[in-house]
């Protein structure tokens, strides 16, 4: 049992003056807790294996050895790396009861065969250990502990001695997290060894259309002319083939976050239920459909930069003055074409409107924003704004080529130009959306995810664990 004042409600800054809170060891995290602990209002005794070295130890603090140390509090953080454990072992009778915080860090993943927190346990069975901190840097607590890292992930299997951790974790400013028992510690153990697991697969597909397209319009453009007629036209390449590669790698992907819920949509259809699991692809994608839009979104602001230039580049003015001064010679003047005033202002008019909404879009999808709203609002913006940002940008992307589409000469090699290629997911979202929409379609949809339809239980048991996906819009 722990004593009421360390395992209940958080204390108030007076009260924590008698709480004492031991850290074993004095490197880096252990003197940076060390120092909020004390900022904080607690009394904090470090357990050392040389008492007498009081350097760098925040102003204070006490210094001890294990032993001592640990009879002091009931709360002990274990701030030494696990290589260094087997000291522990022989502090059993004094780390009877206590409470011990892993809060170590692994070098990479499945280091070890158990978690630190479990080997911890297993190496001080009489102790409560509590896996947890792990998440924060000793950086990031001395310097007043930044957004990012603010929240502390527990676990642990006694519930007392996980309380008395989250009460110390708020007491510091933090917010705690229950990730559970001692079973997902190498869960926790994990998380800071990640590198953007969400983003990955959105910055492959990303690198993968660029680099694809980049190649295909290298080749159809600039190669093809120089093949053919001779003309070197490379210097295309830095502004005018980055111009077409960005905005088509942009719409595809923001096409690609909306085709997984079609398909969710057409499998529930196909099934007939809610209650089948989806494949694990389809999972892993809608997973990932705020980074694919937030790299789309990224690249989108690229076209709209490197469009934004396009007036005071060389080759466009030296075209400009040259159809100028052919006209002066030749003494005539280009009639006004209506037509392609209504085309040029539209698309344009298009590409602001929908580049508009595409930051609205990104916007929402940050925390701090999508917080303030609820499940509907937030559902009317990503799913609702979203099909119509894919139908403005698909619009504008269809009329900057509209007069070409019949004409044979755009299909060099009979390839076609790398806008319509990326016409072709945004054209089958939008189309399986409207399908969608048709209301006995829809009807049914509804039906299906309200749960109304349910599959015959074969043999006893379900082909799945239950609810629509969470991210379904
Ligand atoms: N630094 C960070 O930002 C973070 C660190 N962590 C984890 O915190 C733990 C400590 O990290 P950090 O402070 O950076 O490491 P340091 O190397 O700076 O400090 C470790 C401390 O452990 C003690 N120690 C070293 N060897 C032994 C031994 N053989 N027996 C007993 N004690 C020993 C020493 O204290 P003394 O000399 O007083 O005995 C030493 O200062 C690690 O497990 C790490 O994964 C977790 C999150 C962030
Ligand atoms: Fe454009």
């Amino acid at each position: 049992m722990l004593p009421e004042s360390v395992a209940m409600t958080p204390l108030a800054t007076g009260e924590r003056k008698q709480c004492t809170v031991c850290i074993f060891g004095t490197g880096d995290f252990g003197r940076s807790l060390g120092l909020r602990l004390l900022q904080a209002g607690y009394e904090v005794v470090f357990g050392s294996r040389d008492p007498k070295n009081r350097a760098l130890l925040p102003k204070g603090s006490k210094v001890m050895t294990h032993t001592e140390a640990a009879r002091t509090a009931q709360v002990i953080f274990i701030a030494v790396e696990r290589d260094h454990y087997e000291f522990l072992t022989s502090l059993t009778p004094a780390l009877e009861g206590k409470v011990l915080v892993d809060i170590s860090n692994n070098l990479k993943r499945g280091q070890f065969p158990q978690s630190n927190a479990e080997y911890l346990s297993s190496l001080v069975p009489g102790a409560s250990v509590v896996k947890g901190f792990n998440t924060v840097s000793a950086w990031a607590l001395q310097s007043g502990a930044l957004d990012a890292s603010r929240q502390v992930l527990l676990c642990g299997d006694d519930p007392q001695a996980k309380q008395a951790v989250v009460n110390i974790a708020h007491s510091l400013g933090l917010t705690a997290q229950d990730r559970g028992s001692l079973r997902a510690a190498g869960e926790v153990e994990d998380i800071p060894l990640q590198l953007f697991p969400l983003w990955r697969l959105p910055l492959w597909i990303a690198t993968g259309l660029i680099a694809f397209f980049f190649f295909y319009l290298l080749i159809r453009d600039v190669i093809y002319a120089y093949a053919t007629d001779g003309k070197d036209i490379s210097f295309r390449i830095m502004i005018s083939l980055a111009n077409k590669v960005f905005p088509i790698v942009s719409l595809i992907m923001l096409a690609l976050c909306y085709l997984p819920s079609v398909l969710a949509a057409i499998l529930q259809l196909y099934h007939g239920t809610k209650y089948r699991r989806f494949p694990d692809w389809l999972d892993r994608w809608m997973l990932c459909r705020k980074q694919l839009g937030l790299v789309a979104l990224a690249l989108a602001f690229l076209h709209v930069l490197y469009t934004l230039v396009i007036p005071i580049r060389y080759y466009v003015r030296y075209r400009i003055a040259a159809g100028t001064i052919a006209q002066i010679k030749e003494n005539t003047t280009k009639p006004f074409d209506n037509t392609m005033a209504w085309r040029t202002d539209s698309y344009y008019a298009l590409g602001m409107l929908g580049f508009g909404l595409y930051v609205l879009l990104g916007i929402t999808s940050l925390p701090s924003v999508s917080n303030v709203l609820n499940w509907r609002e937030f559902r009317f913006i990503q799913s609702k704004l979203g099909h119509v940002t894919l139908l403005f940008c698909t619009a504008h992307t269809f009329l900057y080529g509209w007069n070409k589409f019949l004409r044979a000469s755009s299909y060099k090699w009979w390839t076609p130009p790398g806008y319509m290629l990326s016409l072709v997911v945004p054209c089958v979202v939008l189309v399986s959306r409207l399908i969608l929409i048709v209301p006995c379609v829809d009807n049914t949809v509804t039906r299906i995810r309200q749960g109304w339809e349910r599959p015959e239980v074969k043999g006893g048991s379900q082909s799945n664990g239950g609810a629509q996906h969470p991210l379904m819009p």
